[in-house]
């Protein structure tokens, strides 16, 4: 059987509740989007495989709730990740001010990962 893929990415959506995530991820992997919120619980993912100069790249992109019953769930995803897409409502300067506190946690987590294991 061919192989489905040469390459494997794992992306993390992060943000407050109803920025936009889902809906984000319903565009990238299959280009449709809906209009209601239904409150993604704890985590979810998609994906979706691009061909780029010939290399089959595979990404899997894991959604995460923005509510914050869900964060203890959340947080053990961050450092799976490879990259994070930190997502915000342009109409909500309290969604964008606690992306850039969650930005420091990464940020702290990456510098000191023995402090969180
Ligand atoms: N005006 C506008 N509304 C949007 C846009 N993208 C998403 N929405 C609306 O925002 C609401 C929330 O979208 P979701 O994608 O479910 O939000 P979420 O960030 O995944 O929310 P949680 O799963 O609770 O963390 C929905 O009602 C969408 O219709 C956009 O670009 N513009």
């Amino acid at each position: 059987m061919a192989k489905q893929y040469d390459v494997l990415f794992r992306l993390l959506l992060l943000g407050d509740s109803g920025v936009g995530k889902t809906c984000l991820l319903c565009r990238f992997t299959d280009n449709e989007f809906h209009p209601s919120h239904i409150s993604t619980i704890g985590v979810d993912f998609k994906m979706k495989t691009l061909v780029i100069d010939g290399v089959k790249v595979r990404i899997q992109i894991w959604d995460t709730a923005g509510q914050e019953r869900y964060q203890t769930i959340t947080k053990q995803y961050y450092r799976r990740a490879q990259g994070i897409f930190l997502v915000y409502d342009i109409t909500s300067e309290r969604s964008f001010q606690h992306i850039m506190k969650i930005s420091v946690i990464i940020l702290i987590m990456i510098t000191f990962p023995s402090a969180f294991s």
